[in-house]
């Protein structure tokens, strides 16, 4: 996969997952602002196929990953990777951790980012405590969602938070951060409930996105 600048061995990749369904501004801004805070050459955006926690998401793979394709495009250096959607059973973060180290070399920094709500759960992901051998970890912020660590998972990062976003480029892994953005109260869950109710989803997501929803019926109602 091409990336927007060009990648020395060190140059930190920046990773982040989720099941976009659909893509909204707050995937997208704190994640712009991460590549900005934290000198990320790249973005990678990873839908899932089968997210493991949750129930299967209304549109299949096909459908979000068209939709993040148009989100993506707003933001140059973004790129949408959609391996965990050729992979079978659930798309556990771990696993895609491992190939992208194997792709990418023992010495570039990987950083996944991840909202505070992740955070949260963090704890019961498939083999999370491995995550730190491939990429290092930082939460962005989300209302509603603590960005502090607690139990077991406290427990693991208390010997790995990094000073700074420099720090990042001081190790390929390993590594926990915390980085504040943009508060934006905006979900998934909430932008498919407006849909339901008929009501407008605008400045909530990119504009394309929008019309993509509409023009194909994904969410099943009329544009607003
Ligand atoms: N408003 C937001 N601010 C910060 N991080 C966010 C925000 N929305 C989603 N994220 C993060 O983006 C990643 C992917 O999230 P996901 O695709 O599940 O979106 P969602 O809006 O949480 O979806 P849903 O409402 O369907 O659960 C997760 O790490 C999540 O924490
Ligand atoms: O690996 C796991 O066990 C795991 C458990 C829960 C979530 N994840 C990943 O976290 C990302 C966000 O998940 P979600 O459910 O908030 O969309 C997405 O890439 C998931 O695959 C991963």
């Amino acid at each position: 996969m091409t990336e927007p600048r060009a990648l020395t061995g060190r140059t930190p990749l920046g990773l982040f997952g989720g099941t976009f369904d659909p893509v909204h501004y707050g995937h997208l801004r704190p994640a712009l602002e991460a590549q900005q805070a934290l000198g990320l050459a790249s973005v990678r955006l990873l839908p899932c196929r089968l997210p493991p926690h949750r129930a299967r998401p209304g549109r299949d793979a096909g459908q979000r990953l068209d939709l993040l394709r148009l989100g993506a495009r707003e933001v140059p250096g973004f790129r949408v990777d959609d391996r965990e959607l050729h992979r079978s059973g659930p798309s556990y973060t771990v696993d895609t951790l491992r190939h992208l180290r194997q792709e990418q070399g023992s010495a570039r920094p990987l950083v996944l980012l991840m909202g505070a709500d992740s955070l949260a759960g963090l704890g019961r992901w498939h083999r999370w405590r491995e995550l730190f051998d491939y990429a290092h970890v930082v939460v962005l912020d989300r209302p509603g969602h603590a960005s502090q660590p607690d139990g077991e998972v406290a427990a693991e990062v208390a010997g790995r938070w990094l000073d700074g976003p420099g720090a990042l480029r001081d190790a390929p892994a390993g590594g926990f951060y915390r980085l504040p953005v943009t508060p934006l109260a905006i979900s998934a869950t909430r932008i498919r409930r407006l849909l339901a109710q008929g009501r407008s989803v605008r400045f909530l997501l990119p504009e394309a996105v929008r019309r993509h929803i509409h023009q194909q019926g994904l969410y099943g109602y009329p544009q607003v």
